[in-house]
């Protein structure tokens, strides 16, 4: 409270400086546009910070700091920013899917004791339509590749079958026997998660053993687990090659199944090496066995990618016959880069202006999270630098502002605010705990990277902003797939700057159909906000809220950031860190969207203001990010790399996420895997 209160007092000093003349002036050129509707469309142009009052109206409290502070300005958020473009975009019939089926697990042929563990443990009854496809293919010993929409139950789609046909082998399983099954998944909690299903599912076959690896754990530990045996084993692609490398007691002769979740992702980008000793390691030692691979967004581009050894692969996709098109060549297209989002799901686009960026996601948080009941969001950022500077910056000004407000300011009912954060730069016991915590709670805002993208079934989120748009449509639908699961109804928010607007037309391009939000249709909640009013020695309650109250609103909310942000050294340059680290993330854009996202098109003081930051740093690096954007590093030639180290691995580190795998190499085409033994293969 008491840094909003110098926020504004700070803005009264602003107004104040303004010569007299000039500032009637402006007042009345703004309650001009203020007569106009026009005012409340598409571009800010006014000054919100000359039009306050002269430091007379100012409340004591504030008067007595002022002496303390040096007068800083906050320059107008309103004025200089680019015109926000008419969005003309095609409207795209989304594919579909049928989340359920009509049939109960009942009518599978699996064991009595598995059916009643599904319907009285985990509480299901019906099959979803993957299930239903894929269960009995997997029951015939088929390999299979399966693809059906986010939160559609795809887990369950292989876990029945591979507890199934375990339990029912002659020879009964010896936990000392090994791995039986071996499940590959991009991310530790992911790895958690199918653990957890795993053991749900093994509640009546006691004799046979789930584990998971997944580094953060002592290697020892996991080596003493090992030893003892596992037979379906959940491990992350790195952990497991680290076993292999450094593990005697790790063998694969006994292994059946071998499922890769999130396919398209663990064998693409960053695992290959890792998933290349896995499967050399594995091909060695085992005769014969099931491979499953399994994503929501996985072509049979795949497949080529991996030289996996499939054996003549049934490919499930669950996609509503009715989305077919009259054209069947269009069909076959759409279904290589098109992606069924959940029929529940609506997905809003806002432009917003970089210097107004940091503002709008702070006010869409209020909005959806303070001033609505039950709403859960996941934010996801670009770099864990990123998470980390947003959730200080909202641990130590939201939250001062959400729980100290005297009651009788707060025009409607408001919720307290809680911040979590999830990346790779988190220690595992942290990840683990935030993870859990978010899980169970109903309400929160999880500020992440996309270390929580893929496959993490966090129930009863309500909204997933992505404050800056994904490198591949691929990873826009997993995000987004992280609501409206298996039914239920979400929404989504992707925030754009004006020179990003066509970002929207490719992903029409790939059948995603956006709708626009006005970027003054968020700011609005601050009228409700009144935790972000300039404050007048002894005024009333202003009930005026028209577009310049806003704008006023919006500028205390920015000056609550920048004086946190100014208020030492160490915070400057851990947001100049953070503005670095977001210029790196922008420029590893791949090449078909450098015409969207090109760093050049970014204003380096516009988006300074979006860290808090009072003016551009100087001494950023820009030139050399920018050198790094003209030539993307291409990681399959070795000595560039090396001769260009420094571009390479800052980009890369930057990107991270904190997945598994990621950020260490760079895309390859292609898996070289030594064969199967002959006459072994599958
Ligand atoms: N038959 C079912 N009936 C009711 N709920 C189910 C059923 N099958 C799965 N679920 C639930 O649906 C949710 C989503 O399942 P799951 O995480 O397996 O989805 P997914 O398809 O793997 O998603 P993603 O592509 O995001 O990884 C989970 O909470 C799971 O418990």
């Amino acid at each position: 409270m008491r840094r909003q209160t110098e926020a504004t007092k700070r803005k009264h000093q602003v107004s104040s400086d303004a010569p007299p003349a000039k500032r009637r002036n402006e007042i009345s050129s703004l309650s001009a546009k203020k007569a106009s509707n026009k005012e409340t469309q598409r571009a800010f142009k006014g000054s919100a910070h000359k039009t306050f009052p002269p430091k007379k109206h100012l409340d004591t409290i504030g008067n007595e700091r002022q002496e303390e502070k040096p007068c800083v300005k906050t320059s107008s958020l309103f004025k200089n920013n680019p015109e926000i473009p008419e969005l003309h975009r095609t409207v795209v019939k989304q594919a579909r899917e049928q989340v359920f089926s009509p049939e109960a697990f009942q009518e599978l042929d699996l064991h009595p004791h598995l059916i009643s563990t599904i319907n009285t443990v985990l509480k299901m009854s019906s099959m979803t339509s993957v299930q239903k496809q894929s269960i009995p293919v997997l029951l015939e010993g088929r390999d299979a590749l399966v693809r059906s929409q986010t939160g559609s139950g795809k887990t369950l789609a292989y876990c029945i079958p591979v507890v199934q046909s375990l339990q029912a082998l002659t020879s009964k399983i010896q936990r000392s026997d090994g791995p039986y099954a071996l499940v590959l998944v991009p991310t530790r909690e992911l790895a958690l998660q199918s653990f957890d299903t795993v053991q749900k599912l093994l509640k009546p076959f006691t004799w046979i053993v789930p584990g998971v690896l997944m580094g953060g754990e002592k290697r020892k530990s996991e080596k003493a687990r090992l030893r003892k045996g596992i037979n379906i084993l959940i491990s992350t692609p790195g952990r497991l090659v680290d076993h292999i490398k450094s593990t005697k007691n790790i063998h694969f002769n006994r292994v059946r199944w071998l499922v890769v979740d999130e396919a398209d992702r663990i064998l693409d980008l960053g695992f290959e090496k890792d998933v290349t000793v896995i499967l050399n390691a594995v091909n060695a030692e085992c005769q014969k066995r099931q491979n499953v691979l399994l994503s929501a967004t996985l072509t049979e581009g795949v497949t080529r990618l991996a030289d996996i050894s499939l054996h003549n692969p049934v490919s499930i996709s669950v996609l509503d016959k009715s989305w077919d098109q009259p054209n069947p060549k269009e069909v076959a297209s759409i279904q290589l880069d098109s992606f069924a989002i959940p029929e529940s799901l609506d997905q809003y686009v806002v432009l917003v202006p970089s210097k107004l960026r940091l503002v709008c996601l702070a006010a869409f948080i209020l909005k959806k999270c303070k001033f609505e009941k039950d709403q859960k969001m996941i934010v996801f950022f670009s770099s864990c630098e990123l998470v980390e500077f947003h959730y200080n910056l909202f641990l130590h000004t939201l939250l001062c502002h959400s729980g100290t407000p005297a009651s009788e300011t707060l025009p409607s009912a408001s919720w307290p605010l809680k911040f979590l954060r999830l990346h790779g730069n988190m220690k595992q016991e942290e990840r683990t705990s935030v993870f859990h915590e978010f899980s169970h709670s109903g309400t929160g805002v999880l500020l992440c990277t996309d270390v929580a993208s893929r496959g993490l079934d966090l129930p009863q989120v309500t909204w997933i902003v992505q404050y800056s748009a994904p490198s591949a449509p691929a990873e826009y639908i997993h995000r987004i797939g992280r609501t409206a699961r298996i039914g239920c109804h979400g929404s989504s928010l992707l925030i754009l700057a004006p020179s990003e607007a066509e970002y929207v037309n490719s992903l029409a391009s790939h059948k995603i159909n956006v709708s626009e939000i006005k970027l003054e249709g968020i700011l609005a909640v601050l009228a409700k906000d009144d935790c972000f009013k300039r404050r007048q020695r002894g005024a009333q309650r202003s009930h005026a809220t028209g577009p310049q109250e806003i704008r006023e609103r919006a500028t205390v909310l920015q000056t609550v950031f920048e004086d946190y942000v100014h208020s030492s050294q160490r915070m400057v340059s851990w947001a100049k860190k953070a503005l670095q680290s977001f210029i790196r993330a922008y420029a590893t854009y791949p090449k078909e969207l450098k015409s969207i996202f090109h760093v050049r098109s970014l204003h380096l003081g516009h988006v300074a203001k979006s860290f808090g930051l009072r003016d551009a740093p100087r001494n950023l690096g820009v030139s050399a990010v920018r050198k790094a954007s003209f030539k993307r590093p291409d990681p399959r030639r070795k000595t560039q790399r090396k001769h260009h180290l420094v571009p390479a691995e800052v980009l890369h580190s930057e990107h991270s996420s904190g997945l598994e795998g990621n950020g260490t190499k760079g895309r390859k085409q292609g898996l070289r895997v030594a064969p199967s033994k002959p006459g072994l293969r599958r």
